[in-house]
């Protein structure tokens, strides 16, 4: 695991040491300095335990860059809110010699992708970097939403069939070329999901991955502000903080020598990915070998985006440049646009899947990363008044400052878009039960669809309980449970392949667990 860094703010100049190295004096001329004195002003009710937290917490703040944190946070939420003004008529769709097709390409073409992916990998040259920092407020939980399992049969949590697709790719990879390989998995956390998950991946010994293959690292953290550019304290004795976004990975790349890492193992190729989407392939060597071939420093795989409102970013051009323009930040006149076919104009919907080699990286992190403007989000903030008293607000009162991850697409010399079928690589995990989309069911169920689909094709047949032959459903419509139930290991294939020698005419009982050693029984009987 790479070195933990202290939650800093803004600056990278300003390591200065945790709290016990810091006196209130210092802290608070600093804090003057930045014009957030308030930051103290329970000082003196604070007993010493929650006086040393609060110094450590405040005194790696470089005072330069959390006054312009603040004023920038406060200046940016002044400006209309939603779509960026003007936006609209600097907007073009992507050209389309900028747009692949997994599922619009030959066999043929596709199978030429899949075994350059495969190549790269048995190298070792691939590796896949997960998104893991964030809150899962939407979800509703107050644990990494990786540890969150969505009540599939064999309980399995998001982290776990991550983790089992990576061994699936290596082995693949490995029996293609005859030999053994690697794709370390970095995770990229927070102060928030730093520990727990770290934990969960001991306590579930790394679910049979080499530790050492597995590289945990921490983004920073930023304090939210008030509309008058304070920062906000949430409790007497601590600031609200939060990531610094998702486009955070650069910095964190650069503040815990992830590239160098990189270097080291000769990882030339990363697939960046987020940690909610339960269909996502990692590593896919079909997308992987796309990208190389095309030589492209920089990739997103899209599906076609589904409806106007439809929470997906949209891969298009501002100014002539590929861009992604967040669903936060596109008006709803032109995500309503469309093109002379019917469809939506801008329907290239980014699926938070990028690839890029580690030139490219280290291009952003050297030269890039400090251009990225942070966008705003408005939110509600816990916090105390000035009579000490917590106060949930009911209305948004707070100012968070996020950078994209996908921001740096602007940069690329030579961008690519990826088109693949949204049944087959994305169903993301976003809401509550509560809400009516990318929820635990929805999400559950289109991974059992999918697998249910994938025994179907290799000639399975399933029976309920009573021994009755159930139908088949090939072809599903939207928001139907299969008739059976079928989970699929990601250790027995990783995307369907490989199943006909353990299922073809088998009639199996649903529910219906397809593990190792299940499949192993499976192709030495007789169907
Ligand atoms: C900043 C960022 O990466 N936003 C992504 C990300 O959205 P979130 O709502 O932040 O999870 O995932 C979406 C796909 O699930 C993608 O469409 C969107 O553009």
């Amino acid at each position: 695991m790479l070195g933990r860094r202290s939650a800093r703010v803004t600056s990278s100049s300003s390591a200065r040491g945790l709290g016990d190295m810091a006196t209130e004096a210092d802290v608070r001329a600093r804090l003057q300095r930045a014009g957030q004195g308030h930051l103290l002003r329970f000082w003196a009710e604070l007993g010493p335990g929650p006086r040393a937290a609060l110094l450590a917490e405040l005194a790696p703040l470089e005072p330069d860059a959390l006054r312009e944190h603040c004023a920038s946070a406060a200046e940016a939420c002044a400006r209309a809110p939603g779509p960026t003004p003007g936006l609209a008529a600097r907007l073009r769709p992507l050209s389309p010699e900028r747009v692949g097709s997994a599922s619009r390409s030959d066999p043929e073409t596709r199978r030429r992708w899949e075994a350059e992916g495969f190549r790269q990998i048995a190298l070792n040259k691939v590796a896949v970097l997960l998104l893991a920092g964030g809150q899962g407020t939407r979800l509703g939980v107050t644990y990494p939403k990786g540890m969150y399992q969505v009540g599939l049969p064999s309980g399995k949590t998001l982290y776990q069939l991550q983790a089992e697709r990576i061994r699936r790719v290596e082995q693949l990879a490995s029996e293609r070329h005859r030999t053994r390989c690697t794709v370390p998995w970095y995770i990229m956390t927070s102060e928030f999901t730093l520990g727990p998950t770290a934990k969960f991946f001991k306590e579930h010994d790394f679910f049979h991955l080499d530790p050492a293959n597995v590289v945990l690292f921490e983004q920073r953290m930023l304090p939210a502000v008030s509309f008058e550019g304070k920062a906000i304290l949430e409790r007497k004795d601590k600031v609200a903080m939060a990531p610094d976004g998702n486009g955070g990975l650069y910095r964190a790349l650069a503040d815990n020598q992830v590239l160098e890492d990189m270097e080291r193992r000769g990882v030339e190729f990363v697939h960046v990915y987020c940690v909610d989407n339960i269909l996502v392939r990692l590593a896919d060597p079909v997308f992987i070998g796309f990208c190389v071939l095309r030589g492209a420093d920089c990739g997103a795989k899209v599906v076609e985006k589904a409806y106007p409102e439809e929470p997906v970013g949209v891969v298009c051009q501002v100014d002539g440049v590929p861009q992604v323009v967040e669903y936060s930040e596109i008006s709803p006149e032109t995500a309503g646009l469309c093109g002379a076919d019917g469809r939506l104009l801008y329907n290239v919907g980014n699926i938070c899947n990028h690839f890029f080699t580690r030139g490219f990286l280290q291009r952003v992190t050297r030269e890039f990363e400090p251009l990225l403007k942070p966008h705003v989000a408005v939110k509600k903030v816990p916090y105390v008044d000035e009579e000490g008293n917590l106060v949930n607000p009911l209305k948004p009162n707070g100012i968070k400052m996020e950078k994209f991850v996908f921001d740096v697409f602007q940069f690329a010399k030579n961008f690519m878009a990826f088109e693949v079928s949204r049944e087959e690589e994305f169903s993301p995990l976003k809401n509550a039960a509560t809400a009516t989309r990318d929820n635990p069911s929805t999400a559950r169920r289109a991974l059992l669809t999918q697998h249910y689909q994938w025994a179907l094709q290799a000639g399975a047949h399933f029976l309920d309980a009573h021994g009755a032959q159930l139908p088949e459903q090939p072809i599903l419509p939207q928001n139907e449970d299969p008739p059976a139930i079928c989970e699929i290991s990601p250790l027995v294939s990783y995307s369907g392949e490989d199943l006909e020698a353990c299922l073809q005419g088998h009639k199996l009982w649903s529910p219906f667990i397809l593990n190792e050693d299940q499949a192993r029984v499976l192709r030495t009987q007789e169907a």
